[in-house]
């Protein structure tokens, strides 16, 4: 099966909340929660694509910090490898606009367990969730 590395920023705001981002109908796992990011491509350290992604997706420059979680999940099509990072966007006063999803939204610690994430994700979330 298909195998691809992809990386997920979990890009923190100063009050604490977290960029979750809803996959839109045209894309892949339509309709499910995930952290904004993208495949890494060849020769790419994983930060490297994960500000290029964030660029591409959100339009904004960021910090990528600590590794949170390094999950491999197969789904029917595709065996996903998701590494996610802590992240802070450089400049906080420029919002992130969506470029290919269909929502973003900034949500608590303690809020982050509403959500219908992507599979791949929810060790991630069980790290960062603070009830
Ligand atoms: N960006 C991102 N992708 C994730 C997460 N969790 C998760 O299972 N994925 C999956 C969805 C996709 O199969 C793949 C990421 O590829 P992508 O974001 O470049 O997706 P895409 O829609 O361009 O690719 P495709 O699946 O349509 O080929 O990883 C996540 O938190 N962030």
């Amino acid at each position: 099966m298909k195998k691809v590395d992809v990386v997920g920023a979990v890009l923190v705001n100063e009050n604490d909340e977290i960029l979750c981002a809803l996959r839109s109908q045209a894309m892949s796992l339509p309709g499910m929660w995930e952290f904004p990011g993208g495949k890494i491509e060849a020769g790419e350290s994983p930060q490297d694509a994960l500000r290029r992604e964030i660029k591409e997706e959100l339009g904004i420059e960021i910090t990528v910090g600590e590794l949170i979680a390094d999950v491999t999940h197969e789904y029917p099509a595709v065996i996903v490898r998701l590494l996610t990072y802590y992240a802070r966007m450089i400049n906080s006063e420029v919002v992130p606009i969506a470029a290919e999803h269909e929502k973003l939204e900034w949500l608590g610690r303690d809020e982050l367990a509403k959500l219908e994430w992507a599979p791949a994700d929810i060790p991630t979330v069980e790290r960062i969730y603070r009830v």
